[in-house]
Parts: C-alpha cells; structure tokens; sequence
C-alpha cells in the first residue's frame, strides 16, 4: 500500500478557523491538483471530523479523468474510507451515497444501532477497541484491493498516520492567507511528537498561483 496525505494550509499552518469552518486556503487551480490526486487513487480517506464538519463528497469531478478509470477497468470514483470509531458519520452524509463504495472504520466502541444505520450504505470495518486501530484498519483494506490511497485530513487523522509510520509521503499546498487561533486545526494535531519526530525528504517546491505545493517522502520508507 502507497499512502499520500493531502492537505491545503494557510501560511502559519491551519487546516480550517478555529469554529472548524472550511476556508478557502487555495484556489481552482489547486481542487484541480487534488482531483488528478484524487483520480489516481484506489481510495480517498478522511477522519469522521473532517465529515462532521465539511461534508465531502470525495468524488473525481472531472469526467474526462472519471472516463480514463473506467477505461482502465477501475470504477470512476476512487473508494470513500471514514475513520470513525464510534460511528457519529450521519446516515445522510454525502460520502454515503452511491457514487463510489465507502469503508466506515470503526472500533469495537461503535455501538449495534449505529452499526445497523451505516451498514445499509457502507462496508463495516472493525479494528481496535476505543480508537480505530490504523494499522489493522489500513491492512484490511488492503486486503480488498485498495494499494494507492490518498489521505484527505483533518488534523487528527494525519498526525495518528504519522504515528503509525503508515504515511509514504505528505503534499501540502500552503496559501497565502494566515488563519491563527490556538485551537484552529493544524496539519498535524493529536498528542504530537515529544523525542521522536518523524523526518521527511523533500521531492519537490512547485508555485500555484499565489502559494507553493511541497512534496515530501517520509525518510526511511
Ligand atoms: N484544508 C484542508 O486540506 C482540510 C482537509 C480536511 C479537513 N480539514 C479541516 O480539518 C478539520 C477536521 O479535522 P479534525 O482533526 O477535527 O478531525 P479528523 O478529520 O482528523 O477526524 C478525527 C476523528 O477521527 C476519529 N478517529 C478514530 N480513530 C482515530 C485514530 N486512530 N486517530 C485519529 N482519529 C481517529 C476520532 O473520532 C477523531 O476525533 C475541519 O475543520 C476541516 O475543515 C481541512
Ligand atoms: N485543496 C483544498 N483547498 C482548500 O482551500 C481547502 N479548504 C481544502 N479542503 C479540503 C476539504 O477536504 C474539502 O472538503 C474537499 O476538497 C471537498 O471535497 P468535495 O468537493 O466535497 O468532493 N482543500
């Protein structure tokens, strides 16, 4: 499995404001870059705050780049994956419709109801026992085919990736805005690091309009 995190970032690293509102940190050129990423993924994966707040859809919305993936055998969208451990993902959310498959990973603390109102639209996975156990979720999905996976955010979900050594490489677009607030999501929130921290290589420095996308390997991988 090739796991990419992918995220947009104001200039002094915030996900979104600290009411956890989705602001518009890059422009069209950079959903562009995200829906080429996007197309050339098996699956597209986000933690359940990500849905509770934005709402996504995870869908490729060019047509051309939905054509060539059913031309090349695969289905036109990519496969939707939640990490939500209790499963809070509302039975009406946008990633639970019927434009792609969508995984909800869940923990063993997901109750029978909310297995039951998810399991109509999504396939269960179930790993770890109070948190969504990423390394045994992840490996699952592998098991059903899903080897290019590209992460969406948000914060949390990113940092516990990083300390699960599951990332490959991180591609962040940084914008030309600053966020700030203490408690505004960054691109890596949780405990954080205290004597290890994980190093990264640096690929690639590519201006779009008025930022900069940075790719980087994770050293050692
Ligand atoms: N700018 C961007 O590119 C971008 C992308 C995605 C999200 N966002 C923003 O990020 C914010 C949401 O991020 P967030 O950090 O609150 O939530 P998140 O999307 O990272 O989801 C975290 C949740 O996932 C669940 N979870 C289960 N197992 C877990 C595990 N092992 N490790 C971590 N989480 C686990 C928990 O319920 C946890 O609260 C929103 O404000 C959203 O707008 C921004
Ligand atoms: N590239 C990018 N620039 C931004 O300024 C920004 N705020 C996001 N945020 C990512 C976020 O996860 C979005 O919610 C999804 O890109 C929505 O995906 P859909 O259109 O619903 O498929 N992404």
């Amino acid at each position: 499995m090739h796991v990419v995190v992918n995220a947009a970032m104001s200039a002094d690293g915030k996900l979104s404001s600290r009411r956890r509102e989705q602001i518009a940190i890059s422009g069209e050129a950079d959903f562009d870059r995200v829906d080429r990423l996007r197309a050339d993924s098996d699956a597209v994966v986000v933690g359940v705050g990500t849905v509770l707040a934005d709402d996504p859809h995870l869908t490729v919305k060019d047509e051309t780049l939905r054509e060539k993936r059913r031309e090349s055998d695969r289905p036109a969208n990519p496969a939707r994956v939640v990490v939500d451990s209790s499963g809070r993902t509302p039975t009406d959310a946008a990633i639970l419709d019927d434009a792609a498959t969508t995984y909800v990973c869940l923990s063993e603390a997901a109750s029978v109801e909310r297995r039951a109102a998810l399991a109509d639209s999504a396939e269960l996975v179930t790993a770890g026992e109070e948190r969504v156990d990423l390394l045994r979720a992840f490996a699952t999905l592998q098991e059903q085919g899903l080897e290019q996976v590209m992460v969406e955010g948000g914060g949390e979900l990113i940092f516990s990736l990083f300390d699960a050594g599951l990332v490959d490489e991180l591609r962040v677009f940084i914008g030309s805005k600053i966020i700030g607030g203490r408690d505004a999501p960054t691109l890596a929130d949780g405990e954080g690091f205290v004597t290890e921290f994980p190093s990264l290589d640096l690929e690639s420095v590519d201006r779009l309009d008025d930022g900069v996308v940075l790719t980087w390997r994770v050293a050692d991988r």
